[in-house]
C-alpha cells in the first residue's frame, strides 16, 4: 500500500503549479496561443468515437493553457493517484468512508458480463434482476396491461422524490423527450403543497400512477407529499385496494415502504452503494423508463458505460473526465475562479444544469479533507447555468464584461429533434453557440472598438466616453462539448463525463465526494421549530432574528 500523500499545497507538483501560475500562466493569453499555435484545435481537443450515436467532440482548446500547464496538471492527476482511485471505486471499495459505503453506480451500468463486487459478493446478479423488474413493469404499464383501480389505462406518472430521487429523472425526462412513449410526467419534490396540489389538478386518480421515490424512505417533504396523494387517491377511489394499483416505491428500505402501505411487489430496489446524486441509474430510472420505453433507459445505461470505459481504460491526456476536472482545478485553485457555468444550447437540457448542481456541489461542497482537516484550498464551485440562448439575454453580460473569472462548458447538438423552419433555427442556435465561445476567447480591443464606432459615424468625446464600455478583455476560457444529437445513448455518455469529473476533483482536493453531511443541520433544526410554530405563545428561545421570523410568521399565518 502506498504511502499517504502530502496536502495539495504541499504536492511539489502543485507548488511547481503555483510557480507557473505566478511566473507566467496567470498572463496567458488564448487568442495569442491560438495564433502562435495553428495545431492548437487539434492538440487540444478530443473525438470519442461512440458505437451507434456518432461522435463526441470536447474542443478545450479554448483555455489558459500551454503545453507547460497542461504537463504540470496531467502530472499532478498521477502525483495524486486518480488511477488508483478510480480502480478502487470501480472495484467496489469502502471509498465513501464516512458512511462506510462503496460507491458503485457505475454496475448499475455496467453492461458486460463483469462481474462486479462488493464485501466479496458479485452485486450484478441482483441489478440485472431489478432491471428486469423495471423493463416488466414499464412494459405492462406502457401496453395497458397494468390498469388502474376503475380498469382505466394508466396516462400520467406521477414521481414523488427529492434531490436525487427527483432531480436526475426529472432532467432525462425533459432531456429525451422525442423518445417519449405517451405517457406524461409529473414531478413533485418541494414540501410546500403547492408543487402537489398543481399536479393534482392535472390529472385524474383513475389514470394516475404515483411513484414514491426515496432512497431512505424517511425523506420529510418525499413522506409528506406521498401521504397526501395517497389521501387524494382514497378520498376519490374510496378502496383502500386502490393503492396497490396507483402506488409504487423506489427505495432502500423495505420496511418503511411496507409501513407506508405499499406492497413490497409494487417496490423497486437498489443498494445502500447508489448515492442518491448517483442513483438515475437505478429503479430510481424508473420514471424515466415509463416516460422514454425500457430500450431507451437500456440505451442511456449503454452511453454512461461507454463512458466508464474511457474513464477506466484511456490515458490522463486523452481522458475526458480527467481533462474537465484538471481544467476545473487550475481556475479554482490558481485563478480562484468561484463559480463553473453549464451552459447547453439545446431547450431539451434545460435541467442540466439544476441537475448537477446538486451532482457537483452536494459531491465537492466540503471544507474538510478525507482525515477531517480543514482544507487550505478552494474545493467544489459554484456550479450555474441556464441554456442557451436565454442566459445570452440574461447573465452572460457579467460573463464578457463583469469583474470575475466565470469558465463556461458549452454543450451542443449537431443535430436538432425539432428542425422547424427548414433548420433556421437550429442554425441560428449553433451560429449563437459558436460566437459566444469566439467572443469569449477573443474579446474586442480599444482599437476595434474604435474602428467601429467610427464606422457608425462618432467621434469626439462621443466617442471617447462610449469607447471603454466597448471594450471586451476577452480571455474567458470555454470548454465545448459538441454531440450529434442529445440521444438516451449521449445523453447517458455526458452525465457520466460529468460525474468522472467530479470525482476526479474530489481526488484531487481529497475530499470525500460520496457524502452529504452539509444538509443535516437545516434538517435537524426545521424539526425543533416545526412544533413550535403550533404554539399560541411567542417564541424566546433562539436568537432575536430567527425569534423575530417565527413571532412574524405565528401572527400572520392564519
Ligand atoms: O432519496 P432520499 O433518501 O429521499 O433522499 C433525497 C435526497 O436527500 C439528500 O440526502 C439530501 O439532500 C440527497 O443526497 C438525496 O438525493
Amino acid at each position: 500500500m502506498a504511502g499517504a500523500l502530502p496536502t495539495l499545497t504541499q504536492e511539489p507538483t502543485y507548488q511547481k503549479l503555483q510557480e507557473l501560475f505566478d511566473s507566467q500562466g496567470k498572463d496567458l493569453n488564448i487568442k495569442d496561443l491560438f495564433v502562435k499555435d495553428p495545431k492548437r484545435f487539434s492538440k487540444y481537443s478530443l473525438r470519442l468515437h461512440t458505437q451507434n450515436d456518432g461522435e463526441i467532440l470536447l474542443d478545450y482548446s479554448k483555455n489558459r493553457i500551454n503545453d507547460e500547464v497542461w504537463d504540470l496538471l496531467l502530472a499532478l492527476a498521477k502525483v495524486r493517484r486518480v488511477d488508483a482511485a478510480r480502480d478502487a471505486m470501480f472495484a467496489g471499495q469502502h471509498i465513501n468512508i464516512t458512511e462506510n459505503r462503496a460507491v458503485l453506480h457505475t454496475a448499475l451500468r455496467n453492461r458486460g458480463t463483469d462481474s462486479v463486487l462488493v464485501d466479496d459478493k458479485d452485486v450484478m446478479p441482483e441489478v440485472r434482476a431489478e432491471l428486469a423488474h423495471m423493463k416488466e413493469f414499464t412494459n405492462k404499464v406502457i401496453s395497458g396491461v397494468w390498469r388502474g383501480c376503475t380498469g382505466k389505462q394508466i396516462t400520467d406518472v406521477v414521481n414523488i422524490g427529492i434531490g436525487g430521487s427527483d432531480l436526475g429523472p426529472l432532467m432525462v425526462t425533459e432531456a429525451l423527450k422525442p423518445y417519449g412513449k405517451g405517457l406524461h410526467s409529473h414531478f413533485v419534490s418541494n414540501i410546500d403543497g403547492t408543487h402537489l396540489a398543481e399536479v393534482l389538478k392535472k390529472v385524474n386518480y383513475e389514470t394516475t400512477l404515483f411513484i414514491v421515490a426515496s432512497k431512505t424512505f424517511t425523506t420529510q417533504e418525499t413522506i409528506t407529499n406521498a401521504t397526501s396523494a395517497k389521501a387524494w387517491l382514497l378520498d376519490l377511489a374510496k378502496e383502500p385496494e386502490s393503492v396497490a394499483k396507483h402506488f409504487v416505491a423506489l427505495s432502500t428500505n423495505k420496511e418503511k415502504v411496507t409501513e407506508f402501505g405499499i406492497d413490497s411487489a409494487n417496490m423497486f430496489g437498489f443498494w445502500d452503494w447508489v448515492g442518491g446524486r448517483y442513483s438515475l441509474w437505478s429503479a430510481i430510472g424508473l420514471s424515466i423508463c415509463l416516460s422514454i420505453g425500457f430500450e431507451n433507459f437500456e440505451q442511456l445505461l449503454d452511453g454512461a458505460h461507454y463512458m466508464d470505459n474511457h474513464f477506466r481504460s484511456t490515458p490522463f491526456e486523452k481522458n475526458a473526465p480527467v481533462i474537465l476536472a484538471l481544467l476545473g482545478v487550475w481556475y479554482s485553485n490558481f485563478f480562484k475562479a468561484e463559480t463553473h457555468a453549464l451552459l447547453p444550447y439545446d431547450q431539451y437540457l434545460h435541467r442540466f444544469a439544476a441537475y448537477f448542481q446538486q451532482g457537483d456541489m452536494e459531491s465537492n461542497g466540503k471544507f474538510v479533507s478525507k482525515a477531517g482537516k480543514a482544507v487550505k484550498y478552494s474545493t467544489g464551485p459554484i456550479v450555474w447555468g441556464e441554456p442557451g440562448t436565454n442566459g445570452q439575454h440574461a447573465f452572460y453580460q457579467l460573463i464578457h464584461q463583469g469583474t470575475r473569472l466565470i469558465p463556461c462548458d458549452f454543450i451542443a447538438p449537431a443535430q436538432t429533434h425539432n428542425p422547424i423552419a427548414g433548420g433556421k433555427h437550429h442554425k441560428i442556435l449553433l451560429s449563437n453557440f459558436l460566437a459566444q465561445t469566439e467572443a469569449l476567447m477573443a474579446g474586442k480591443t480599444a482599437d476595434e472598438a474604435r474602428a467601429e464606432l467610427t464606422k457608425a459615424g462618432l467621434c469626439g468625446n462621443e466617442l471617447e466616453n462610449l469607447l471603454p464600455h466597448k471594450v471586451f478583455v476577452g480571455n474567458r476560457p470555454t470548454n465545448s462539448i459538441v454531440v450529434k444529437k442529445v440521444s438516451p445513448f449521449t445523453l447517458g455518455a455526458l452525465i457520466a463525463l460529468y460525474e468522472h469529473k467530479i470525482f476526479v476533483q474530489g481526488i484531487i482536493w481529497d475530499i470525500n465526494s460520496f457524502d452529504q453531511w452539509g444538509v443535516e443541520l437545516g434538517k435537524q433544526l426545521a424539526k425543533a421549530i416545526e412544533p413550535e410554530l403550533d404554539h399560541c405563545n411567542e417564541v424566546s428561545s433562539h436568537d432575536s432574528s430567527t425569534n423575530g421570523l417565527i413571532n412574524f410568521i405565528k401572527a400572520n399565518w392564519k
